[in-house]
Parts: structure tokens; sequence; C-alpha cells
């Protein structure tokens, strides 16, 4: 699968051909902010604002992968959709129940049949989202060939067309990054603002930024964001923070001597990359929200640090990392055109805790107001 995806989406420039789709759903996710606020008294406030992105995210993701809208930003939100985010929701609440039952013996299941029918349940939703929209594609498709027209589109129409995988595969696959593509982008991007929103001088920072290489109303596109290196460092240091999956793990493939100490081949690892984000170690006032941390000062510093890889690394490191990114900084730089994003007096101070992946502990409520 990786090696289909490589020339599709595993570089920057890859996904940059996407940003025209993103930009339609972050117009509409503008829109959305506009109906949201106007229906509470201040006529500012988004109440638990992770409700919204997660709606962005689907849309955006489900426009590269599936090259198609689904309706998640629209007042009424299609039935098949909501049925998908059902299955996601069940899928997530029964997060623990249903990692088990995955391990769950199979002599073990008719004695023990809730947590594997649940498992099932939930899968089987996603599961059949998925095949409705590579269908549909692929129905598509065969329409345009039979007319004898050239046959051009994006990731789904090249898996489709080029055949490396079996139709099997595309269904699982597209499962498999819908279902990692959603949660993960709408807690960071919901993290972002909460730390723009608390930390008024950055967020001016980034704004001015904006404006002077960018301009008020210039609508970005991929190729803008490598000229706002605040921006960037604003979802680098957002997600040191808070990374949505605060640990990992690997098997060593020979054996390793580490700091001293052998690790033989097999053994399991776990890396806790939460805790080294935090550590004074890796990073000077680690609990402090400073994105200048990861600014270059010149051409060739780097500002890598292993001790933050919220997108891990190596070989099977996250397939979605460019197309979180572009998702998450072209929604940023609009968000900031548009709003000054701020705390609502209804927030509480907001704590990660876990729940498989690093989520808000409470909602997020923000005041979006227009920007002069
Ligand atoms: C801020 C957003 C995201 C974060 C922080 C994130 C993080 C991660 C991490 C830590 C891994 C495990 C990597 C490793 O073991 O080294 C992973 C795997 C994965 N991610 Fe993401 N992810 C994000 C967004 C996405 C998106 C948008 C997609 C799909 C469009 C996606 C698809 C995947 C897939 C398919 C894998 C499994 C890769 C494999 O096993 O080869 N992710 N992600």
């Amino acid at each position: 699968m990786r090696s289909v995806l490589r020339q599709k989406i595993l570089k920057p420039r890859d996904v940059a051909v996407y940003s025209e789709g993103v930009n339609d759903v972050i117009t509409d996710l503008i829109k959305r902010i506009h109906t949201l606020r106007s229906q509470e008294d201040d006529g500012q406030t988004v109440a638990n604002v992770n409700n919204l992105f997660f709606k962005y995210s689907m849309e955006g993701v489900a426009t590269i992968l599936y090259e198609c809208r689904l309706g998640c930003l629209e007042n009424n939100v299609p039935q098949q959709t909501v049925e998908y985010i059902e299955a996601l929701e069940l899928m997530f609440s029964m997060f623990k129940t249903t990692m088990y039952a995955g391990a769950i013996p199979k002599w073990l299941r008719p004695l023990i049949p809730k947590p594997w029918r649940e498992f099932c349940r939930s899968w089987d939703g996603l599961f059949k989202f998925s095949q409705i929209h590579v269908d549909n594609k692929l129905k598509a498709i065969q329409s345009q060939l039979d007319r004898g027209e050239e046959v051009n589109g994006g990731l789904l129409t090249h898996l489709l067309v080029s055949k490396e995988l079996t139709l099997e595969e595309i269904y699982a696959n597209m499962t498999e990054m819908l279902l990692a593509g959603v949660d993960t982008t709408s807690f960071t991007l919901s993290w972002a603002t909460y730390m723009l929103a608390k930390h008024p001088k950055v967020q001016q920072c980034v704004y001015e930024e904006i404006v002077n290489k960018l301009g008020k109303d210039q609508v970005p596109v991929a190729h803008d964001v490598p000229k706002l290196p605040l921006i960037r460092a604003v979802l680098k240091e957002t997600l040191r923070l808070y990374p949505v999956l605060p640990g990992n793990g690997r098997v060593t493939q020979k054996d390793l001597i580490v700091g001293g100490y052998l690790i033989p081949k097999g053994t399991q690892l776990a890396l806790c990359h939460y805790a080294t984000s935090y550590s004074e170690e890796n990073f000077s006032m680690a609990n402090e929200f400073r994105p200048e941390r990861w600014l270059r000062k010149d051409n060739f510093d780097r500002v890598e640090n292993f001790g933050s890889i919220p997108f891990g690394y190596g070989i099977r490191s996250c397939i979605g990392k460019r197309i979180a990114e572009l998702e998450i900084h072209l929604a940023l730089i609009q968000l900031l055109q548009n709003f000054e994003i701020k705390i609502s007096p209804k927030t509480e101070p907001v704590h990660a805790k876990t729940h498989g992946l690093l989520t808000p502990g409470n909602s997020i409520n923000v005041r979006f107001s227009d920007r002069k």
C-alpha cells in the first residue's frame, strides 16, 4: 500500500494538488462558524469546537480520499454520513473493549459474545461506508470509459485505474485511512485553536505574518505555507504538547545496544513520546507553548528534535502526515484571516486525557470575533 501511495500523498508537493478541494471545505467551515455562533447569546461563541473540527476533518479527508463531498458541514447532514459517524463513535466508545475483542481467540467468542459482536458491528459500519464511496467512484469511471472519455482524477481514481491493489485492498485501506484521518486531525486543530486563544500575543504574531506575507484576504494554497514559518511552528508546538498518539511501539529487528544496555532482537519496545516531549532535557521551558522554538535560524538549521515525533518515524510512520498538515495549515490560516480567536468565559481550563488517543478532557469553547 505504501509503495502504491508513495507518489500520491507522501510528500508535501504530492498533496499540494488537493489545496483547492480543501479550501472548498474551509469555505463551508467558516460558513458553519457563522451559523453556530449566531445561535449563541453572545453571537460569537462556538461551543465544543471539536465537534465542528471533527466534521471539517472528515469532510476534508473524504474530499481527498474519495474525491467527493459528504455534507458533514451542512445544516442537515445526509443520513449515510450520520450512520458513518455513529459507527465511528461506537468504535471509539468501545475502543478498549474492541481492542481486546480483536485479540479474543475464536473459541472464546461464543462464551463472551458482546465484545466481538460490537467489534464486528462497528467495523462493518465503517467498511460499508467506504465500500459505497469506492463503488460510486468505480461506476463513474466506468461510465466515462464507456463514453470513450479520458479518465483523470485524484487518489481513488488512481488506485482504481492503476489496478495495483485489488478492490478488497482498496476498500480496506480507504476504511483505515478515513478512520485514521478524522479524530487525529480534529483533536490537533482543537488544541491549536485553544493554544492560540490562550496566547493572544502569539496569535497576533502569526496573524501579522499572514497579513505581511500573504495578505488579509488571499486564499492560501499549499505553496504559500513555506512562506509562513510561524503557522508551521504552531502546528509542531501543538503536537509536541498534545501528541494525539501519546505513545508508539516497535519490535527490534536485530540486537541493539542503547545507552550501554543490550536490547535483544525481537524485544517489544514502548516509546512514550508524550514524556519525551515534556522533558526539559529535550525542550527548555517544556511546559510552555512557544512555537518560536521551531523557527529555523538559517537555511542550514534543521530544528529537528527527536523528543517530539508525533507522526512516528521511519518506514511505518504516519502515511497521512502531509494530508493532515495541509488540512491544518490551510484551515488555521483562513481562520486567523477571518477571526480573532478568544477563550469563551464558558471554558474551564482544558486538560488532556487518554482515551486511546489523547483527547481534550472537556469542551473547548471559543469565541470567533470578526477581524476588522
Ligand atoms: C495530526 C494528525 C495525525 C497524527 C498526529 C497522526 C499520527 C500517526 C502516528 C503516530 C502513527 C503511527 C506511526 C508509527 O508507528 O511510526 C500513524 C499511523 C497512520 N496514520 Fe496518522 N496521524 C495523523 C493524521 C492522519 C491522516 C490525516 C491519515 C489519513 C489520511 C492518517 C493515516 C495513518 C495510517 C494509515 C497509519 C498507519 C500507517 C502504517 O501502519 O503504515 N493519519 N499516524
